[in-house]
């Protein structure tokens, strides 16, 4: 057996437990391709120099030690690092996570940058830069007192409340470490334009947190991922500071055909590439804040970022005039994030807004029992002096990157818009997607009416599209608050419903948003373009049934059941489909979490020089393992780069199976016979030890 140097770093030397197999050279590891190539290693400090010689890293990477009075042994004197090195020396600018902080941090000299909403809602409480424009809807706003009067530009940015104790739980595994809110990523300076895209030099010259939505053409090239038609893309694409890698591991063809089928491309592992994209946007939308905000915390919520752009859209300059208020009353959406439960909500303020009577708040309560996949479910009503002014603000889910079927349907960027002459595929498609809107919707009612509630929200702009073909009506209960008194009674407001659900599904199929104002005309295309069915439904709707009475729910399904079973098998197809995906990452998920304690385990620098840590057979063994399923070389000595050996290794550990591997030792003297079993109890040991020192 060689003899092994206990003191020396990297897997060069087994440990006698695992010295099973040794002074074989070189074999290859499992049967393959797998040479060590030895001189990869480089040792961290020099042989037989003292550790008190060392400087610790810690105080190299973050300026300070957390375990200097707690037994680390390396050199914690910072007068030997040179200035450029130090973390601590302001103004540096090393590559070093303190000296980049300052900059980091967002500050009023941050570079221009033009957030989606003006910080400048209610009082500016910061101090605007000179130049400050603020935007019509802002000026008017009312004013507020932030609670933090703190909250001043010279300050940080708002830090957002610790988030509540489940949300610091990443996985059963982390528990104990500690979360880490992210740091807001700087903001570009526009000048150097993203992904050499120049941008104008005159938007350089405008107040950095003036309110300045970017129109839809420059959206795009700000970030050439962007959906056109979503105004909450506004943020997102000024937020960026770089735009997302979504063609990360993009099938890009020719693709291979002649695979046999066992076998599979790597993309094959991976959830598919439009969910995955879907999915990150909308994690980055949820993600999203407003920089500098004075917005204050309302209630239990913090980091509220407006999301209703139509103001500023409306202020170009042959914009047409903003549309009336819905409810009466100027309504501003904003996203906000419960202190109670960590979740995105949505926040509908109504402005000016005084309760006269205390039990018409109370009506939310029976709004919160309406569960139903195609109704925005509101979880609270309070009225609220925040803002500085008497509002009423209610609680909604929040769809990140959701719009109205106003602005799919009938809006300035609508792919819809040319649809005038539609050729009979078109039509097809249309009908379609007005089946599906119609079983939704009536759907939707079905719950709400049995439920002795009524809608009364049924129109373009409060029905939210927050998936493909996917609807959910927004905004139940403000109006029964609102019109508390107004004493109309139920069978009438519901019948109203009805009317209103009509007169959407008029308008989609005719891509008119006034096509009920010339009913006559409407039926006319719609028999004349679609099947008799949907003139039929239609005429349910708007005419009641023959006989006279007033028109039920039982007797509409009736009518469309066909559609109902046709749409219930689209659905049920997409949740095999989703499953699948689901499958897919579960793996995956699962592997992430063994490379994570892999991560724990290996290189722990803190405990180098413990005996106890770094010298038994276990972390050894782990470190081996690594080597061998990530280091393989080939006979020439090029890295062998097997994204299936990776996971073929990882599901074996994960499974702990008997078969058994050799590991050999980066010096080459060395091998060990082990089996997937042993290193999964090795792993597992080595990681509660780990939580038992943190
Ligand atoms: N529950 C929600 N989840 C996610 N986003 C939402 C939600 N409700 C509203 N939004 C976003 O806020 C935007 C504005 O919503 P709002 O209901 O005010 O529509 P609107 O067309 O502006 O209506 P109004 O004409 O009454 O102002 C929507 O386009 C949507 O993007």
């Amino acid at each position: 057996m060689s003899s092994l140097n206990p003191r020396a770093e990297g897997p060069s030397s087994p440990p006698p437990l695992y010295a099973a197999v040794s002074g074989l050279k070189t074999p290859p590891p499992n049967g393959r391709a797998g040479l060590y190539n030895g001189n990869s290693v480089s040792p961290r400090r020099a042989k037989g120099e003292a550790a008190n010689q060392t400087q610790c890293r810690n105080i190299v990477i973050y300026g300070y030690c957390r375990y200097q009075d707690r037994g680390c042994i390396f050199n914690h004197d910072t007068s030997n690092i040179s200035p450029s090195k130090n973390p601590a020396s302001p103004g540096q600018s090393g590559n070093h996570i303190n000296a980049d902080m300052s900059k980091r941090k967002l500050n009023v000299e941050s570079a221009s940058f033009t957030p989606g909403q003006s910080p400048s809602f209610g009082n500016a409480v910061m101090a605007s830069p000179p130049q400050s424009k603020l935007s019509t809807k802002a000026l008017e706003a009312a004013v507020f007192t932030p609670r933090m009067s703190a909250l001043s530009a010279a300050s940080p940015p708002m830090s957002n409340p610790p988030l509540p104790p489940q949300m610091n739980m990443m996985d059963p595994m982390m528990q104990g470490a500690s979360y880490m809110q992210p740091e807001i990523p700087p903001f570009p300076n526009l000048s150097q334009s993203f992904d050499g895209m120049a941008l104008d030099q005159a938007a350089l010259q405008q107040n950095p947190y003036e309110y300045n939505p970017v129109p839809p053409q420059q959206h795009a090239q700000v970030n050439p991922y962007a959906h056109q038609n979503n105004p909450n893309e506004v943020y997102y694409a000024q937020q960026s500071y770089q735009p997302v890698q979504y063609h990360l591991y993009a099938p890009i063809g020719p693709h291979k055909q002649n695979l046999l089928s066992y076998q599979r491309t790597v993309h094959d592992l991976f959830l598919k590439d439009s969910v995955r994209e879907d999915l990150q946007k909308k994690a980055e939308a949820s993600l999203q804040t407003l920089p500098n905000s004075t917005l204050p915390n309302v209630d239990s919520y913090h980091s509220l970022v407006p999301l209703d752009l139509h103001v500023a859209k409306s202020q170009g300059k042959n914009a047409p005039a903003p549309p009336q208020p819905t409810f009466g009353y100027t309504s501003w959406v904003y996203k906000a994030t419960s202190t109670k439960d960590g979740s995105y909500y949505i926040l509908r303020r109504l402005e000016g807004f005084r309760l006269s009577n205390e039990k018409a708040i109370r009506v939310v309560e029976h709004w919160k029992r309406v569960m139903n996949a195609n109704v925005v479910t509101v979880h609270d009503a309070f009225t609220t002096r925040t803002f500085g002014d008497n509002s009423i603000v209610f609680v909604f889910d929040y769809f990140p990157l959701s719009q109205t079927i106003q602005d799919v349907h009938f809006g300035p960027n609508s792919r819809y818009q040319n649809r005038q002459h539609a050729n009979q595929t078109q039509n097809a498609n249309t009908e379609h997607m007005l089946w599906s809107y119609i079983v939704q919707l009536a759907s939707a009612l079905k719950t709400i009416h049995a439920a002795g509630l009524a809608a009364r929200v049924i129109q373009p702009n409060k029905i939210l599209l927050t998936n493909k073909n996917r609807i959910r009506i927004n905004c139940c209960s403000i109006l029964d608050v609102l019109n508390f008194d107004s004493g109309r009674p139920l069978v009438e407001l519901q019948q109203e419903d009805y009317l209103a659900f009509g007169r959407v599904i008029l308008a989609i199929a005719c891509n008119n948003p006034h096509a009920a104002l010339n009913a006559q005309k409407s039926m006319d295309y719609v028999s004349r373009t679609y099947s008799p069915e949907l003139k039929n439904f239609l005429l349910y709707i708007f005419n009641g049934p023959a006989s006279g009475g007033p028109r039920t729910m039982d007797e509409l399904l009736g009518m469309i059941s066909f559609q109902l079973v046709q749409n219930f098998d689209s659905s049920l197809h997409q949740n095999d489909t989703l499953e699948t995906q689901l499958g897919r990452e579960l793996e995956n998920g699962r592997l992430v979490r063994l490379l994570c304690k892999f991560g724990f385990i290996n290189e722990r620098p803190e405990f180098a020089h413990d005996r106890g840590w770094s010298e038994t057979g276990d972390r050894y063994l782990i470190q081996l393992f690594r080597d061998y399923v990530f280091h393989q070389v080939d006979e020439a000595g090029n890295p062998v780069i097997d994204l299936v050996h990776v996971l073929s290794c990882l599901n074996k550990l994960d499974a702990g199976t008997d078969e058994r591997i050799m590991l050999v030792s980066r010096d080459e003297q060395n091998c060990l016979i082990v089996s997937f079993r042993e290193l999964k109890r090795a792993i597992e040991s080595s990681f509660s030890e780990l939580q038992k020192r943190g």
